[in-house]
């Protein structure tokens, strides 16, 4: 795709117009030159016949006096030395000839005409004649005219013109050289600008500038021809990860491979692109909508096989998202807004996935803006409270906490899950006054509970990723606790092992400086992630909490039984407390016990409640152990 460059029959064109001028230039100023040349060259041989005519006519006076022919002759002959000089003659007052020269074959030279007298010279075509009169004392005595030949100045004159003409060629081809030599590395740098303008450098694919107007001529020609154009948006998952643990190079070369394996397998037709740091797009035309879900298939599958980065095995998995011109958009933007819709509701369907684009999903972005919209209210309106459930000893069944879990109450939908409105406060950024909230809320009731003697219990707290990068959260935790007096070992943060590893630098500082301030953390959904025990080692936190989906399965599942109690064995040689959340029945609570679990959360021991029934039962359940 070329945008800077003109076309090259233009190009051509120019070049032989500049060419075509500047020899027409140099022509011109070759022939001034010539001519310039000419009237110098004649004016000097004029010049010298002037001379020539003067020094006979002076020295040939006495013979002229006197009528001495034979002196006069001798006289004339000297002119034999100048070859131009075909005739001379001396001419007595009465317009005798007295003597005369004659070079070898040329004419005499007649008696001179008055006007050539009165002129002193005259020009012709082939000759030139002087004629001087011959004075003795300012006093007339005769005529001296001499005839000079042409031809040797013209003879110079060719010489001149034909070496300036050579060198007005000769300058011409060397400035075509380097001309042709210019245009050569103009066209080289503005190639080179284009292809700055267009590539992504890191995978050598088009940019996202090449990807717009890729887009827009394949549109174009299906608005032309008929047909349809396939739009796939396909998002890698979890890059960001790769780019923290392994580093900005590991990244590059990732992206580098996705290339290179989309390229392979996709056809010679289909356009590949880098448009964003691990967006990629592709555009298949012509396509019916079955080929682009073909192509969506086929590129998950391609991308399943493990990554070689720096001699480590990653694997990477993309969301893929596609939207077909004309069925699914009518312009170029809707086409691309709706491709990326379609992508982030695969990444929402729990990544490794492609959705094709389908009204229903406009309407579901549609219900996300306005949940957002009622969620901006919610914390005005006091629609939002916070649930608690139990967190007890595995050993003994005492109380050793409680998690506290927000609940959205809207006045016409009822309870909106957080699984639902979460998702939609991260996004909107929403997350960070509403945890805010919750900390603070869940500070105030673990010391009203303390004010009604129940003890000090310990509350945990989910931060979100957002939350995390909120650089106001560690002083919002202390002003939460100073507030109502509550201690900070009183507290403690849960935090997804994926947030976590979303930006681990940023996170062990952010934790260290909560542990300094005394606060408990914890890493919730742990086996979800994707941290190393090296990882693990370097973030100060004192438990470890095993997702449900571990949990839900044992006993009976041989992998969750093997993963959970793995985990238990390595939370503990880390120094580390277990919590197992999503505990239903019995047979867990058996199989938890035996690996050495050291808490359990779950239906198992009780819901999520209100503050108001979460009293009661603490005051059924007094008095509080002592956590991990
Ligand atoms: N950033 C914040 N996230 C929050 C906050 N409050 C909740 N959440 C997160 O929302 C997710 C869903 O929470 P919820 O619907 O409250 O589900 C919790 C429990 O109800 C559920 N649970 C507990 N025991 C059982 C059980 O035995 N079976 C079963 N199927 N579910 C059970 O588990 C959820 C607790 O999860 P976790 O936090 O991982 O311990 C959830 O991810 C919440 O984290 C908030 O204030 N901020």
């Amino acid at each position: 795709m070329n945008t800077v460059s003109r076309s090259p029959r233009i190009g051509r064109w120019m070049e032989l117009a500049n060419l075509v001028t500047a020899g027409a230039a140099l022509l011109v100023a070759s022939v001034l030159l010539i001519l310039f040349q000419f009237f110098s060259l004649r004016g000097a041989l004029l010049e010298d016949m002037k001379v020539q005519a003067r020094i006979v006519g002076e020295n040939s006076a006495a013979a002229l006096l006197f009528g001495d022919s034979k002196a006069s002759r001798e006289t004339l002959a000297v002119l034999e030395a100048s070859p131009s000089i075909e005739a001379a003659g001396l001419f007595t007052l009465q317009r005798a000839p007295l003597a005369s020269y004659i070079r070898d074959g040329q004419p005499a030279i007649p008696m001179p005409p008055p006007e050539l007298v009165t002129d002193g010279h005259r020009f012709s075509i082939n000759h030139l004649e002087v004629a001087q009169h011959v004075k003795i004392d300012g006093r007339d005595i005769g005529l001296v005219a001499i005839r000079a030949g042409l031809d040797q100045l013209y003879a110079r004159l060719v010489g001149y013109a034909g070496l300036t003409l050579v060198i007005a060629a000769g300058s011409l081809a060397v400035a075509y050289l380097l001309v042709a030599r210019m245009r050569r590395a103009v066209k080289s740098a503005e190639a080179h600008l284009d292809y700055l303008a267009h590539i992504d450098p890191v995978t050598g694919l088009p940019n996202r500038h090449a990807f717009n107007e890729h887009l827009a001529t394949a549109l174009d020609k299906v608005d032309r021809f008929g047909g349809c154009v396939g739009l796939l948006l396909l998002d890698l998952d979890n890059f960001k990860i790769v780019n923290d643990t392994l580093g900005h190079h590991s990244g590059d070369s990732l992206l580098e491979q996705v290339a290179r394996r989309l390229m392979e397998c996709l056809r010679g037709g289909d356009v590949i692109c880098r448009i964003g740091g691990d967006e990629f797009a592709i555009i298949i035309e012509p396509s019916a909508a079955s080929t682009a879900t073909n192509v969506a298939e086929k590129v998950l599958a391609v991308l399943a096989a493990p990554f070689d980065l720096d001699s480590h095995e990653i694997y990477v998995t993309a969301s893929v998202g596609i939207s077909v011109y004309p069925d699914d958009a009518p312009d170029l933007e809707t086409l691309t807004r709706n491709a990326d819709t379609a992508m982030y509701q695969a990444k929402g369907r729990g990544k490794n996935a492609f959705e094709q684009f389908h009204p229903e999903l406009d309407k579901r972005v549609q219900k996300r803006l306005s949940l957002e919209t009622n969620l901006r209210k919610a914390l005005e309106r006091g629609e939002l409270m916070l649930y608690y459930q139990p967190q007890v000893s595995v050993s003994n069944g005492r109380l050793v906490g409680l998690e506290a879990l927000l609940r959205w109450n809207h006045p016409e939908l009822g309870m909106i899950s957080p699984v639902e409105f979460i998702p939609v406060a991260e996004d909107s950024g929403l997350i960070v006054p509403i945890g805010r909230w919750v900390l603070r809320t869940a500070c105030r009731q673990v010391a009203q509970w303390r004010d009604a003697g129940l003890g000090a219990i310990p509350v945990s707290v989910n931060l979100s990723a957002r939350q995390t990068r909120d650089p106001h959260l560690v002083h919002d935790i202390i002003g939460a606790l100073r507030e109502v007096g509550v201690p900070p070992s009183q507290l403690e943060l849960e935090i997804t092992e994926t947030v976590l590893m979303d930006n681990v630098h940023a996170n062990v500082d952010l934790l260290h400086r909560l542990q300094t301030e005394g606060i408990r953390l914890s890493i919730d959904d742990f086996g979800t992630g994707y941290s190393s025990m090296a990882y693990l080692k370097r973030f100060p936190i004192d438990q470890v909490k095993i997702d449900r989906t571990f949990v839900r399965d044992i006993p009976g599942d041989g992998d969750d039984e093997a993963i959970t109690t793995a985990i238990i064995a390595m939370a503990h040689s880390l120094g580390l407390s277990v919590v197992a959340e999503g505990v239903e029945t019995e047979a867990q609570l058996a199989f938890l016990r035996d690996a050495g679990c050291d808490i359990m959360q779950g239906f198992h021991i009780a819901e999520p409640s209100p503050p108001e029934q979460v009293t009661a039962f603490l005051r059924s359940c007094m008095p509080i152990a002592a956590a991990g």
